[in-house]
């Protein structure tokens, strides 16, 4: 398993390299084996690597690629703060996705109405029935964002989600950042992704990305327990790389 730090003079370069990269990785998939898997994340730079791959989307085939979320803010469908919905207009909406590939988190109004731990539970069989002979699938790539006290998709310091161990979903009902009702996965599942990319820039960011680089306690810094089985690549701007030791 490689760990690769790397640095850009500012957001858009960041999130564009990342984005020619994501076109790499998932087209190699494609062509090994026909098909790719890919976990999207919410945020500034999770959503803004949908909008860079919408202007260039290199060679993927974007109707053979299983779509996913990290997770997802238990919201009405038509919330603008449904991670789905942003990723829909960033993207999905603008590429050829088989719709059956596509595996959004319920919304608050839909299939499970306002049951968040069905809902939660709704998308762990979603992951169980693509899993193969596994709970979850082991996903190509699994996009992350990270606030500045370390959370990635809704797994929060401190909280019962991030400790979790058994369960592939859970539900949040006290996210400490607004919108309080989310779904996401756990860091069992996020670890059985091949790779793990982290986006972030920012100065608020910086104590984050040096306390997971140094191996920090994930119960304190959630980043810091997130790691692909082949590769971790973190992509930041200068500011969130500043407190890193030789930055
Ligand atoms: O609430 C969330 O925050 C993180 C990070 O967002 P950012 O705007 O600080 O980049 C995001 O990755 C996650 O999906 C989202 O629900």
């Amino acid at each position: 398993m490689t760990t690769e730090t790397l640095v850009f003079d500012d957001k858009q370069t960041l999130v564009d390299t990342a984005a020619r990269r994501f076109a790499d990785l998932i087209g190699a998939a494609q062509r090994a084996r026909g098909v790719a898997s890919v976990v999207l994340t919410g945020g500034s730079n999770g959503i803004a690597i949908l909008a860079s791959l919408a202007a260039d989307s290199g060679d993927i085939d974007w109707s053979t690629v299983d779509i996913y979320w990290g997770d997802d803010r238990f919201v009405p469908t038509d919330d603008p703060e449904r991670n789905y919905g942003q990723a829909r207009n960033a993207l999905l909406d603008h590429v050829p996705v088989d719709p059956a590939r596509v595996h959004p988190m319920a919304p608050s109004d839909g299939e499970f109405g306002d049951d968040i731990d069905a809902a939660a539970a709704g998308y762990a069989a979603t992951l169980l029935a693509n899993a193969g002979a596994d709970v979850s699938p082991h996903f190509d790539l699994h996009l992350l964002g990270m606030g500045g006290e370390g959370h990635i998709n809704s797994l929060f310091p401190h909280t019962a989600a991030t400790a979790e161990a058994q369960k592939t979903v859970v539900a949040v009902e006290d996210s400490p950042k607004p919108p309080p009702r989310r779904i996401t996965l756990t860091l069992p599942v996020v670890n059985r992704s091949k790779a793990v990319w982290f986006l972030v820039a920012g100065e608020d960011k910086a104590q984050a990305v040096a306390a997971a680089h140094a191996g920090a306690d994930p119960a304190d810094w959630p980043c810091a327990g997130a790691h692909g089985t082949e590769e971790t690549v973190w992509f930041l701007d200068h500011a969130a790389a500043s407190a890193l030791p030789d930055a």
